[in-house]
């Protein structure tokens, strides 16, 4: 059978004309079946996988309704909301997509247990599995839903997860058992729900990502092994906390700000999606740094974003597609957790402007938390 569009596409070469087509595109299972073959990862991480990527789909269909199917707005009772464990408002969809993967994992996720942003405590799954008892090995964490704040706009969201080892010997894990620093982890990964719907993972051998073919009903691998460009001369970060920054960070900003005219010697664009997957994904693709530094209003709870949910996943991602992740003190993936919500500050991307960020820290001292 003829490829109609990659026939159309060799039709027409030329410098504007998009890529070829694949006529054989790999899909997310082939892509684990190989990685597995490679030795990679054994059959429970590849399965447990494939569980979180078919919760991610169903997530995505659930984003997609959006004002139709009343998955817009607050969780709870109208004018009462749902604050959760982090002390702030659920969304509907921050439930939705909790459920999702809540319901996923516990018919057959391979897991011992599991962490969410949203909950409270972790939860073995003997809790929630429909025979009592623990499917596998390993330890899930996840952010459900990224970057609430934009669900109501129609502004990229998504999915963050990490995948650890539960130790040996433990069947019923507690919160204890999660606490293990972020080179522990066995798999990381994202699912963006934007303009297109797109999983990026990692199990140690690079990072890849994968876009979801909604008319095959599945994620297709679409970049194999990303690269972030070690420079960069795009940073991004909430400028409206500039006041409440400490001496290192005001001395970092100002000097990418002064650009050209300053002690950098280039100008610098900035961006700010306030989704941490989107800006994550925008750096992964094309470079840049992203930044969530400690603030007069986060000082006391340690930072802005989660170490388990968040900043753990990520920097494993970044660090695969080589890239750098520090905490501005010091690697990110070698803090060593001290509470399962612990939250903490972040610098990722491009591992040349990450180094010049730490270098600020080491210069314009210390940052307390
Ligand atoms: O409100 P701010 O300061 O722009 O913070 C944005 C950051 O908060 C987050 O939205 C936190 O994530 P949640 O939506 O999962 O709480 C990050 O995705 C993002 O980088
Ligand atoms: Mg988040
Ligand atoms: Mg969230």
């Amino acid at each position: 059978m003829t490829n109609v569009a990659a026939s159309a596409v060799s039709a027409s070469p030329g410098p504007l004309s998009p890529a070829p087509l694949s006529s054989n595109p790999i899909s997310l299972t082939r892509f684990l079946i190989e990685e597995q073959r490679a030795g990679h990862l054994g059959p429970d991480l590849r399965l447990l996988i494939e569980v979180v990527a078919r919760a991610c789909k169903r997530i995505s269909i659930e984003v997609g309704k959006g004002a139709l199917g009343g998955v817009l707005g607050d969780a709870g009772s109208p004018g009462v909301g749902s604050i959760n464990i982090q002390g702030e408002a659920q969304k509907k969809l921050d439930v939705i997509a909790n459920d999702v993967l809540l319901e996923a994992n516990a018919w057959g996720g391979h897991l011992a247990g599991l962490a969410s942003e949203e909950m409270d405590h972790s939860m073995p799954i003997t809790d929630i599995s429909p025979d009592g008892s623990p499917s596998g090995n390993y330890l899930l964490l996840f952010d459900p839903l990224d970057g609430s704040s934009n669900i109501d706009v129609n502004i990229s969201v998504g999915t963050i997860f990490s995948v650890l080892r539960c130790p040996d010997g433990v069947t019923t894990p507690g919160d204890e058992h999660f606490l293990q620093p972020g080179t522990a982890q066995v798999a990381a990964g994202y699912c963006t729900y934007g303009p297109n719907t797109t999983l990026v993972l990692t199990v140690g051998h690079g990072t890849h990502a994968f876009t979801l073919d909604r008319e095959v009903g599945g994620f297709m691998l679409t970049t194999r092994g990303m690269r972030i460009p070690e420079e960069t001369k795009e940073f991004a970060v909430n400028m409206s906390n500039q006041r409440h920054w400490q001496p290192p960070m005001q001395a970092y900003v100002a000097d990418l700000l002064a650009g050209s005219t300053g002690p950098r010697g280039k100008d610098f664009n900035m961006r700010w999606v306030a989704s941490m997957v989107a800006d994550v994904h925008r750096i992964l693709t094309r470079g840049g740094i992203f930044s969530y530094p400690l603030d007069a209003k986060c000082a006391a709870k340690g930072g802005r974003l989660r170490l388990m949910y968040e900043a753990n996943p990520m920097a494993f991602l970044v660090e695969q597609a080589g890239g750098a992740a520090s905490t501005g003190r010091g690697r990110m993936l070698e803090v060593q957790p001290e509470g399962l919500h612990q939250r903490i500050p972040v610098f990722l991307g491009s591992a040349g402007e990450v180094e010049v960020a730490a270098r600020y820290h080491r210069e314009h001292g210390s940052v307390s938390a």
